[in-house]
């Protein structure tokens, strides 16, 4: 695997959709590895203000674990917003034009790149022709789940054919996170199945008022890194 700029270490375990001060120790007491902040969405509403979530990362001092998640698609927006965030990396779920993902990298060279592959909408020869075009620009991948009822790619609390992922992860010259109605009865199985670089969360942790429930983060933590050790013993 080619090496990665990505500030991420993998196995590595991301959870998304944060809200407030108390979802940030929860989960960092829980030892994830990554806070997702979804922004500049069109199909979800924001969970906190672009300046209250900057207070929060600037706070609890996690930059170095927080992640931007966005369809921005112009690359000053970007590192805009990053930059405001005070986040390490970025995860783009709209189509940037290769020379967009270029400047992005030359106008912040510090920041990982990560690039969703949506399955269940893209066939996967033309995400194999993604993978590959987009790789030389990207620090990592992230396979998430197309909800075709509501058209949103992420954050849908569906699976997606496990297979698909598993064939972008064999053909991914960058780490693939698995993301897609995850939870922890699913995870570990999801992990025998995928081989991902990580694996990432957002409804399957939280409760019926969209909150992260202590007992489901937890139980996701222990269930993929119990995956992941499974993994290892089969290298
Ligand atoms: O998290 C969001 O709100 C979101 C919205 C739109 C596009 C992507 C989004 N998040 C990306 C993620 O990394 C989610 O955690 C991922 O889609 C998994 O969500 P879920 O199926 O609910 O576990």
């Amino acid at each position: 695997m080619a090496a990665s700029r990505l500030p991420f270490h993998a196995p590595c375990i991301q959870i998304a959709g944060i809200r407030d001060e108390q979802e940030v120790r929860l989960l960092l007491e829980a030892e994830v590895d990554y806070l997702g902040f979804p922004f500049r969405l069109p199909v979800h509403a924001p969970d906190l203000s672009e300046a209250s979530a900057a207070e929060l990362i600037r706070k609890t001092g996690i930059h170095a674990r927080a992640v931007c998640i966005t369809y921005e698609t112009t690359p000053e927006a970007i590192v805009g917003l990053c930059h405001t965030l005070g986040v390490a990396a970025v995860q783009l779920h709209a189509p940037m034009p290769l020379g967009a993902l270029q400047e992005l990298r030359r106008l912040a060279p510090e920041l990982g790149i990560l690039h969703s592959l949506v399955i269940g909408r893209d066939p996967l020869d033309q995400l194999a022709q993604q993978l590959q075009r987009l790789a030389p620009f990207v620090d990592g991948f992230l396979t998430d789940t197309f909800d075709p009822t509501t058209g949103a790619s992420g954050a849908t609390g569906y699976i997606h054919d496990w297979q698909t992922s598993a064939a972008i992860v064999r053909a991914a010259p960058r780490p693939v996170i698995l993301a897609g109605g995850l939870t922890a009865d699913n995870v570990a199985a999801a992990i025998a199945a995928v081989r991902p670089a990580g694996v990432d969360a957002h409804t399957g942790v939280e409760d019926h008022a969209g909150r992260k429930d202590p007992d489901r983060v937890q139980a996701f933590v222990r269930e993929a890194r119990k995956g992941f050790a499974l993994l290892k013993t089969q290298d």
